[in-house]
């Protein structure tokens, strides 16, 4: 379980979260909504030690400090070595050498070796993403943070996701934020909303049939404005 108790980070005299708390537990995907600017990506930088903040953040009762090769986040921009190719990248977050064998073991068609062979620098934007998630298969980290993963998949790409996001959350506390509701509706167990300094839990149940889009809207009339 990821705690957050109390968090609070500003930018100069621009509070961006106030206080915020919150659990996000082990074997789910915690999902954030929230509009642009809202605070989302401040609160992965957060958990990621990116930021400073006051307050305090545990992962299953530990810091950061003690954890943090067991963290793998993802941001929007998958920053890579640009001369490096896809799998000398793949060796750099992974930490060992990475064979086209192990990859093709996660990638299931969606990623293939004459793309990895290439410097980073001409794969396009969602090659990128699809590199971080293979990276993120073949660790199997324990606290998964995603910031706008799906962002730029195409239709084939997003089901791989969606399938490989069920795989993750087996053994991995799995945090993400997006803004494709009908994507998320179905990989979306807990659903957080960020708005107006802070963070709140919404009501979600995706097996009820629940929709994203319902419970933005019921917060966003009745939530604080
Ligand atoms: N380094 C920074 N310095 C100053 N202000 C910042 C900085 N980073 C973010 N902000 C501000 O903090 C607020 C929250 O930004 P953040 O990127 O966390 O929003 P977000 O919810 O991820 O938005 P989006 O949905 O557009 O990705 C915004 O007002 C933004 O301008």
């Amino acid at each position: 379980m990821i705690s957050i108790r109390n968090l609070t980070k500003s930018y100069g005299g621009h509070t961006v979260l106030n206080r915020v708390s919150a659990e996000f537990r082990a074997g789910r995907v915690s999902y954030l909504l929230g509009p642009n600017g809202a605070g989302k990506t401040t609160l992965f930088k957060c958990l990621a030690g990116l930021e400073t903040h006051t307050g305090t953040v545990e992962f299953d009762g530990r810091p950061l400090a003690d954890v943090r090769e067991h963290v793998f986040p993802v941001f929007d921009d998958c920053a890579l070595y640009p001369h490096l190719s896809g799998f000398e990248n793949l060796h750099f977050l992974l930490g060992r050498k990475t064979l086209w064998e192990d990859v093709r073991t996660v990638a299931d068609g969606v990623l293939d070796r004459a793309t990895l062979r290439k410097p980073a620098r001409a794969l396009s934007y969602g090659q990128r993403k699809k590199l971080y998630t293979v990276g993120l298969l073949l660790a199997r980290p324990s606290y998964v943070v995603l910031d706008e993963l799906a962002n730029g998949l195409d239709y084939d790409s997003l089901q791989w996701l969606r399938a490989s996001l069920a795989q993750l959350k087996q053994d991995s506390v799995v945090v993400a934020s997006g803004h494709q509701f009908d994507f998320y509706d179905r990989v979306a167990d807990d659903v957080f909303a960020v708005s107006e300094n802070g963070l709140s839990k919404l009501d979600f149940n995706h097996a009820a049939g629940d929709r994203l889009e319902d419970a933005y809207l019921a917060h966003h009339a009745h939530g604080p404005r």
